[in-house]
Parts: C-alpha cells; sequence; structure tokens
C-alpha cells in the first residue's frame, strides 16, 4: 500500500471534502495568476477597486481551501497512524510468546516508533501535493486558454519529463529498503552497546571490536542514504531543467512557429513561472514520498508477521472454567515441546525438546523443580503456565483440558516471576489497589527504606536485583492467585532473605492454600517441599518427597523415566 492509498482509504468519508479543498485552492491561485496577468497588462487601467476586491477574493478563497485541505489530510493521515498504532500493540498482546521471540524486539521498536514518524512527517507535503496537482491543472488551463499549442507543447515537455523522473523511484525506493534493514542492524547494535555496557567497560578491545562493527553498519547507512538521495538530487535537478526546457520552448521556439503569439508569450512566460513553485513542490516532496511508502511497507510487512503470530484461536480465549480458582490438580499428560518447527535450525544442532513428561500437581502442593543448566526447567515452566504451547499432549485443571478457548483464564491461574521478570512503571492490573495493603507488604519484604508506593506506582524502581525480585513479589502477593510460579527467585537473596523465603514465605503460602512451583538450586532446603522433581534433558529423571515433608505423593501421578 503506498501513502497515498492509505489516505484515500482512511479519508472515504471525508475524500470529497478534501478534493474540493485542494481544488479550491487550486482555482483560487489560478485566479489570482489570471489577475495578476490581466492587471499587468492592462497597465493603471487595470489596477482598479473591482480587480483588487476579486483579487482579495481569490486570496481569501486560497486560505480558506489551503487550511481546510492541509489540516484535514493531516487529520486523516495522524488517524490513520493511530489505528495502525493500536493495531500493532494489540497484535503484540494477542501473539504467541514464541513467535514473537523469534520477530525481535528491534523490528517492533523500529516500526512503531521511526517509520511512523517518517509517515507522520509526510502529511503537510501530501497536503502540499494535492493542491500543487490542482494548481497545476487549474494553471494549466488557463494556460491552454492562452494559446492551445503552446499549451500542448508544455503540456508534453512535463509529462514525458515527469515520467523520466518517475521512472527511477524503483532504484531510490530499494535503496531506502535496504537503509531500513541495516537500520535493524544497528539498533541491535547499540543495544548490545548499552546492555553490556558494563562487558565493554571491562575490555577495551571487546569496545573497539563492537564500535568497528557499529561503524561499519553505520557506513552502509551512509552508503544507501547517499545513494539515494544522490539520485534524488540528480532527478530534482533533472525536474528543474524540465520547467527550463518549458520556458525556452515558449521564449525561442514557439515565436519561430506561431506567428500570432505576441502579448500572449508575456502571460505564458508568467503562467509557467507561477506553476513553478508547485511543480517544484511535486518534485520535492517525492524523496518524502518514498521514504514513507517505504516505511508503510515495512510496518505492513511486520504486521504480516505479527498476524502469522498471532495465538491459535486470534488470540481471543473467552472461555473460563475454572474462576480463579483451582480445587483438585494441574495435571500435565504425555505433554511434549521443541524450540522452533523442532528442526535443526540449520546449524545442525537439534532444536532443545522437552517431554514426553506426565505429572500431577495437588492444589495446595509445593514443589521444587530442580535439575542442571540447561535441563529445561524454564521451558517446562514456560509450558505449564500456558506461555509455550506443547506441541503435543494436553494440560488440565481440575480434569478441565485447557484449550485455545481458554488459555488466557488458564494462564491467569498463574501468579510468575520468572528470572527475567519485567517490573511495570504502573501495577498494570492492579490499579486502584489499596495503599495501606502495599505497604504492609513493602515493610514485609523489608523495602520500607529504599521505596514506596503512592498513585499505583512503586516510587522507586532502580534497586539492585535481589530487592527488585522482592518487588516483584509483591505484585505476586498482591495478585493472589491460586498458583504462584518462581523461577530461581531466592537465587539473588542475601541468605537472611533467603531463609525468610524458604521457611517462611513458602509455608504461609501454603498456609493460605497456594500451590507453588518453584525452580530451585537451594537443596539446603528441599525439605521446605513436598516433592522434589528433578528435571534431565528435558524429561523428568526423578520425582521425591521432599526431605523432612510430610506429603506423600498423590497416588496419580507418574513420571515418565528417563529415556523413555
Ligand atoms: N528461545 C529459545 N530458542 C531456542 N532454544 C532455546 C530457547 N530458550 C532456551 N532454549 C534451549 O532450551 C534449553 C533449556 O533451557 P531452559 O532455560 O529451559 O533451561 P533451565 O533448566 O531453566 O536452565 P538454567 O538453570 O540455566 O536456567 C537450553 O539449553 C537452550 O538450548
Amino acid at each position: 500500500m503506498t501513502i497515498i492509498e492509505l489516505v484515500a482509504k482512511e479519508a472515504r468519508p471525508e475524500r470529497r471534502k478534501i478534493i474540493a479543498a485542494a481544488l479550491t485552492s487550486g482555482i483560487a491561485n489560478a485566479i489570482v495568476l489570471a489577475m495578476i496577468n490581466q492587471v499587468t497588462q492592462e497597465g493603471s487601467r487595470g489596477a482598479n477597486a473591482q480587480f483588487l476586491t476579486l483579487f482579495v477574493f481569490a486570496v481569501v478563497l486560497y486560505i480558506v481551501g489551503a487550511r481546510a485541505n492541509y489540516h484535514r489530510t493531516t487529520t486523516v493521515l495522524e488517524r490513520a497512524l493511530h489505528r495502525i498504532r493500536t493495531r500493532v500493540v494489540e497484535k503484540v498482546e494477542r501473539a504467541d510468546m514464541e513467535k514473537l521471540e523469534r520477530i525481535g524486539a528491534a523490528e517492533i521498536y523500529d516500526r512503531i516508533t521511526d517509520n511512523v514518524a517518517v509517515i507522520s512527517e509526510s502529511a503537510g507535503r501530501l497536503a502540499f501535493f494535492l493542491q500543487s496537482l490542482c494548481i497545476i491543472a487549474a494553471s494549466t488551463l488557463y494556460l491552454a486558454s492562452i494559446s492551445l499549442p503552446a499549451f500542448v507543447l508544455i503540456a508534453l515537455l512535463i509529462v514525458g519529463g515527469f515520467t523520466l523522473y518517475a521512472s527511477r523511484n524503483q532504484e531510490i525506493s530499494a535503496y531506502f529498503i535496504r537503509a531500513a534493514q541495516t537500520r535493524l542492524t544497528f539498533f541491535n547494535q547499540l543495544t548490545d552497546l548499552l546492555e553490556g555496557f558494563k562487558e565493554v567497560k571491562f575490555s577495551r578491545r571487546r569496545g573497539r571490536e563492537l564500535r568497528e562493527d557499529m561503524v561499519q553498519t553505520s557506513g552502509a547507512l551512509r552508503d544507501d542514504t547517499k545513494k539515494a538521495n544522490a539520485l534524488l538530487d540528480d532527478n530534482f535537478i533533472f525536474g528543474t531543467c524540465v520547467l527550463f526546457a518549458a520556458l525556452g520552448a515558449v521564449v525561442f521556439i514557439l515565436p519561430l512557429r506561431i506567428e500570432s503569439l505576441g502579448e500572449s508569450q508575456q502571460k505564458l512566460i508568467a503562467g509557467i513561472l507561477f506553476v513553478w513553485g508547485p511543480l517544484g513542490g511535486c518534485t520535492g516532496g517525492l524523496p518524502a514520498y518514498l521514504r514513507s511508502n517505504v516505511a508503510l511497507s515495512a510496518i505492513d510487512d511486520l504486521e504480516r508477521k505479527l498476524d502469522e503470530a498471532l495465538e491459535a484461536g486470534g488470540g481471543k480465549a473467552t472461555e473460563d472454567p475454572w474462576q480463579g480458582r483451582l480445587a483438585t490438580a494441574l495435571e500435565a499428560h504425555e505433554i511434549r515441546y521443541s524450540y522452533g518447527d523442532g528442526g535443526d535450525g540449520g546449524d545442525g544442532k537439534a532444536a532443545f525438546r522437552i517431554g514426553p513428561m506426565s505429572l500431577r500437581i495437588a492444589a495446595g502442593e509445593t514443589v521444587f523443580i530442580v535439575g542442571g543448566n540447561g535441563s529445561g526447567k524454564s521451558t517446562f515452566l514456560k509450558n505449564l503456565t500456558g506461555l509455550y504451547r506443547p506441541r503435543f499432549g494436553s494440560l488440565s485443571v481440575d480434569g478441565v483440558p485447557v484449550t485455545e478457548a481458554n488459555v488466557a483464564a488458564y494462564r491467569e491461574l498463574f501468579s510468575a516471576i520468572y528470572s527475567d521478570f519485567h517490573l511495570f512503571s504502573k501495577v498494570y492490573g492492579l490499579t486502584g489497589v489499596a495503599e495501606p495493603k502495599v505497604h504492609a507488604l513493602i515493610e514485609q519484604m523489608q523495602l520500607q527504606h529504599k521505596t514506596s508506593f503512592a498513585g499505583d506506582r512503586f516510587t522507586r524502581r532502580d534497586l539492585s536485583t535481589g530487592q527488585r525480585k522482592r518487588l516483584a513479589m509483591i505484585v505476586t502477593l498482591l495478585e493472589d492467585r491460586p498458583i504462584c510460579v518462581f523461577d530461581e527467585w531466592a537465587a539473588d537473596q542475601d541468605p537472611e532473605f533467603r531463609k525468610y523465603f524458604y521457611e517462611e514465605l513458602l509455608p504461609s503460602l501454603k498456609q493460605r492454600g497456594k500451590t507453588v512451583l518453584a525452580v530451585s538450586h537451594d537443596d539446603r532446603y528441599f525439605h521446605c517441599a513436598d516433592r522434589v522433581i528433578t528435571l534431565e534433558y528435558g524429561k523428568i529423571r526423578a520425582i521425591e518427597p521432599g526431605s523432612g515433608s510430610a506429603f506423600k505423593p498423590p497416588a496419580t501421578h507418574s513420571a515418565t523415566k528417563p529415556g523413555a
């Protein structure tokens, strides 16, 4: 879709009004031109009050038409962009997590900010373009009324020139498209520099090598943009030459061919000079137009990818059989999952897989999940919490299977703190929560000297990793969901707070009837669990009662034996 098509589509209800406004300003321009020519011809006789009134009227008409054209075009384009932004945000929200991870953050940031800004900037130029076309149309009609042969010659020159001018658009667009890709690479490298700032500070060589890569990318960006702009500059110069040719034809060639040209010659020259501005506007606006088209097609491309990344069922799961409660058990039946399409991703290394795994977690149970690095603990939890959908097998809660229609309600049974958790600027999902309740939890997490809570926000979030995890714990406690998932939550806590987590917080959650799934490497606290599940190479290796636990494994649970 081009930017003109976008505006035409978006402006359907007011398309006529915009065209009428542009036409009004174009015709008013032509009247001004005709009058000035007439008055110049008639000398002092022409400069009378009647002409002056008409002149002022034409100028007022121009102002009214031009303003309506500019304002409406800008409004329509901004409305279209608002729709695009809103649509992209909604599609991102409804996307499948794994597919979204594959699209990557850089592309989404770039399209929704930079590309939208490029299109937004083109609004004024688009209105000017439309108005210029009307001025050119009206003025050429005026030129035709002065001398038809002259008009035909000038029209041929302008149309021929413009066709040649536009013939390089594809080449120019190709450079802009490549520049857009290079910009994404630069964005990723910049993210590396900012997020890896500490590592860069510790190694001048690392910093130098990263900088060299960034300089190279920036150079490629410079070259592509330079080439595209050089072509555009050539086009602009060519466009000006076409106008010179039109003037040259009127001054040098037409008098040789048409004897009666006489005083019409001056009017024609004035006419050509008058359309010079609008023609320049059309040609000068072309770079912005092409850039906007490239930006728009990049956004279209992202939207297509997001459509393909939509969760099964369109991310609109509406059924809720559980109403936020877990009564008996959460069960996984022979679930299997592999990253990507399960192939080797092109590097000869098999994608990581988990399963088949079967497990029954009784309501109110505290389960620790343990295993070496890369054994699949987080992947398993992402499957169990509905973030990833198992490729085979099924999940059920209280005997009700998890389906595409109820997966959103299923996820809302969990409150999870993954190791890459995010703290929002506002406690979204909990806005309006009673402040004293939050203050009590802040004290419970021993953060009263570090942060506070006001206006649905924690006053400070720039805390240490362990302290930020305690803030995330406050959010979990406020959410008050039946199942709590902690992915190595205690790993960043000091010994005292780690003890508090295992020996006080988890038992208190259990007392409140919560089911807890915690990834842990702290074997000295395994006695705090009802069961300890050990994963190895994506499979359950063992399920043991937590040492010192009175919990008896439910009769129905079954672990798939290693190698099964
Ligand atoms: N987004 C991903 N795409 C492809 N493979 C992935 C992805 N995330 C993880 N993996 C693979 O899954 C394997 C298991 O990762 P996972 O994070 O589940 O392990 P873990 O047991 O939680 O490890 P750790 O104790 O180090 O946190 C990893 O070895 C990795 O190869």
